[in-house]
């Protein structure tokens, strides 16, 4: 891939005593959307979080545009242009939405186009702007992390099962403002177990298993082959 904005090599991640991730290879193409697929405990958050800076790779490298990140904290990482929406949603509770927003901002003030824009794609934040995020629904909590992420460009936004535990109305929602981030160019690595929402937004997939990538290729080529489907990933993505 010569567009690559990110590039894994070889990238070994242990948790504890255990071996998490094997030596991991993946590049994120510019300008599109990557999915990254694969069976439970295969290790798709583990990659996001080790990209993250969240846990520290013990050999391999991480590179966003061509330079190193792995070894940098997650702030330095943030700073260098990666947006983060994780698999617990990471918002602060006893803050204000606006207080969440106001923090994932690094200059501290969201560009107010940025904020008309996620006010217009979940408008249940504008309406408890000033409540604190505890009190949220499920649904609007995880609108509040994915904007968030949104609130500046940044280079990448790493979206982990945005729509994990979510009601359909609510799915779709955030899967129209994932699209509108991706309609403008965003490059987006995304773990998503929702197979419709998966195939909707992902132009290239990666799969993991066991710790490594065993397939890359288009979505177009994945979702149309249910044999390499169950290969991959033990299931058929039309009746997940
Ligand atoms: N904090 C931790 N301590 C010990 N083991 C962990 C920890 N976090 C993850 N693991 C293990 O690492 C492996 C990969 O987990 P990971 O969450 O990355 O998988 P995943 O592909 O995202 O799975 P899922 O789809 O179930 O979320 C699993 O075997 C998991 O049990």
């Amino acid at each position: 891939m010569s567009d690559a904005i990110l590039r894994l090599k070889g990238v070994k991640t242990d948790i504890a005593q255990y071996h998490i991730l094997h030596g991991v290879d993946l590049d994120v193409p510019r300008g599109a959307v990557t999915m990254l697929l694969g069976r439970n405990g295969a290790g798709k958050t583990t990659t996001l979080r080790t990209i993250m800076g969240l846990w520290k790779p013990h050999q391999g490298e991480i590179l966003l545009d061509g330079a190193p990140i792995n070894g940098l904290n997650p702030a330095q990482i943030a700073r260098r242009g990666i947006g983060f929406v994780p698999e617990d949603m990471g918002i602060f509770s006893d803050l204000t939405v606006e207080e969440n927003i106001r923090l994932a901002a690094l200059s501290g003030q969201p560009i107010p186009e940025r904020l008309d824009w996620i006010f217009e794609a979940f408008p249940a934040l504008r309406t408890f702007w000033k409540s604190a995020a505890g009190t949220l629904s499920g649904g609007q909590k995880q609108m509040l992390s994915v904007a968030r992420a949104v609130v500046e460009d940044r280079e990448l936004y790493l979206i982990d099962e945005p729509s994990k535990g979510l009601a359909p109305a609510i799915v779709a929602t955030l899967a129209k403002a994932l699209k509108d981030l991706k309609n403008r160019g965003a490059s987006i690595l995304m773990v998503e177990q929702n197979f419709s929402l998966a195939k909707a937004l992902g132009d290239h997939v990666a799969v993991m298993d066991d710790g490594r990538i065993i397939w890359t290729g288009r979505m177009t080529e994945l979702a149309s082959d249910t044999g390499l489907q169950e290969r991959l990933m033990g299931l058929k993505m039309e009746t997940a």
